[in-house]
């Protein structure tokens, strides 16, 4: 049977790393077995699910490269569907109509609570051959409610926590639709993971007391039970879940942030699942690798100082043209063009191995292509004017130098030498000057991809005072 698994956010809000873990091992598992992954929007809760939303999870799912096969299904536009299902249980008797008012069922919960039992409905509107219902009030309408099976167990083999089993003595008849007709969400997602042929339904573990409810209805129905994972959830720093709602950022921030997805998708694969010692991994080996075995039931911890480290080394890999195209982005953003000259991969090429980030990264090569602030205290440390003489000496060797790495260090080591100064005396400055901080790449490297004229040009700066 060909593997379908899921994906079903609400769009209540953007997509979130956990979300879209989860999003990811659904997805993996599909790939792994050559099968399809289909994106649901659950958007009947319609006070607050938004077009914008959608489009934030269309955009996470997007940046992460997380494609879908078929989708996105809006649940909101298959309302015809759930009630056609609804009309058929009714008609099946699997499903009753009931008249309970409001405070009816407060009395009914007051009581029970009063005799220390907890809390349920009775089953009053329920029919059963021999029961005479109570007589339908006037000018109420009804919700619908399931005839859950009252005798046995209900019981699953969870591809993450193992055996699962529930009495269905502890299940209530659940309403299906609320009184103004509108199914509810366990019957709207029994109804898409029947139509949709989900065989995996891989979610996180905030919808375990869900499972038994859904397994009950799709018996009810005929369908075939899917299998169910539940994968542990993710917690922020604070040890809270992440939702929406909790300390979680979008998705979409972390490439505002300057991560690259790659290392999103790696990081997130590690979160809660393994593959021996190894931590670095593309997607297509993950899908290759991927199964449900080696996840671990217990919640995982977001770890930024890890993610940073991944990225790191997804920024050294990446081709110097894409990476390219994103700084320049990033730059343009801050006012910065980037000229012709020096060619920014070549400039990447140099900083990369430095950065975390890559709006760091953005920001520390700006000085390529505008006059950098300059570091107050660092000018203050290393231009001092006993190296005056030597930035006029070098500017004048460089004049006439050949435009090379190794002809502009000769030219570094020909003045530190006549002077009798260590290397530092004059590279420091000559950072400061150039950069804007005391911090670079080795200075004939960042020299010669300036140029000779803006070198010259910004040598001069305290030469010209
Ligand atoms: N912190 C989390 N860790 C792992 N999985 C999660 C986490 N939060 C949500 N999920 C899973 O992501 C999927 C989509 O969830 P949903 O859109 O309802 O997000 P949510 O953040 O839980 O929403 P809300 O903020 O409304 O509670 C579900 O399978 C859900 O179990």
């Amino acid at each position: 049977m060909t593997v379908r698994t899921r994906f079903a956010p609400s769009p209540t809000g953007f997509l979130h790393i956990g979300g879209a873990r989860t999003a990811l091992f659904s997805w993996a598992y599909a790939r792994k077995h050559a099968g399809q992954f289909i994106l649901r929007i659950e958007d009947t809760d319609v006070a607050r699910s938004t077009p914008e939303a959608v489009q934030a999870i269309l955009d996470g799912m997007n940046w992460l490269g997380l494609s879908w096969d078929e989708g996105p299904f809006y649940q909101m536009q298959r309302m015809d569907r759930y009630r056609e299902v609804i009309g058929q249980m009714l008609t099946e008797g699997k499903a009753y109509r009931c008249y309970c008012s409001r405070e009816e069922l407060d009395a009914l919960r007051e009581q029970q609570m009063a005799s220390g039992l907890k809390p349920r409905y009775d089953g009053r509107w329920r029919p059963e051959p021999g029961k005479l219902l109570p007589e339908v009030p006037a000018g109420v309408e009804p919700v619908i409610r399931f005839r859950n099976p009252q005798a046995g167990v209900v019981e699953w083999n969870d591809l993450v926590k193992g055996s699962i089993s529930i009495a269905n003595s502890e299940l209530d008849d659940l309403i299906i639709a609320r009184a103004d007709g509108t199914p509810t969400y366990n019957f709207c997602v029994v109804v898409d993971d029947w139509d949709m042929g989900i065989t995996q339904v891989i979610r996180g573990d905030d919808h375990v007391n869900n499972t038994p409810r859904q397994i009950n209805l799709l018996q009810a129905l005929g369908a075939t039970v899917p299998q169910y994972a539940h994968l542990s959830m993710i917690l922020g720093d604070d040890g809270q879940k992440l939702s929406k709602r909790h300390g979680a950022v979008s998705v979409t921030q972390y490439h505002d942030d300057g991560y690259l997805p790659e290392a999103v998708l790696n990081y997130l694969a590690r979160l809660g699942w393994s593959h021996g010692d190894d931590e670095i991994f593309d997607m297509a080996q993950f899908c290759q690798w991927f199964d449900l075995d080696h996840i671990t039931p217990s919640a995982a911890q977001f770890n930024t100082e890890k993610l940073n480290w991944l990225n790191a080394h997804y920024i050294k890999l990446a081709d110097l043209e894409r990476l390219s195209a994103d700084v320049a982005q990033r730059l343009s953003a801050q006012g910065v063009s980037v000229a012709a000259e020096p060619a920014l991969p070549a400039v990447l090429a140099l900083y990369r191995e430095r950065a975390n980030k890559l709006n760091e990264l953005a920001a520390s090569v700006a000085y390529f292509y505008r006059m950098p602030p300059i570091d107050e205290a660092a000018y203050a440390k290393h231009v001092t004017a006993d190296v005056l003489p030597l930035l006029q000496s070098l500017s004048d060797a460089l004049q006439q130098a050949e435009w090379t790495v190794e002809a502009i260090h000769a030219a570094l080591d020909q003045v530190v030498k006549a002077a009798e100064v260590k290397f530092p005396k004059l590279a420091m400055p000559l950072r400061v000057l150039l950069t804007g901080s005391a911090q670079s790449p080795s200075i004939d490297a960042v020299m010669c991809l300036l140029g000779r004229e803006t070198t010259l040009q910004r040598m001069h700066l305290p030469l010209a005072g």
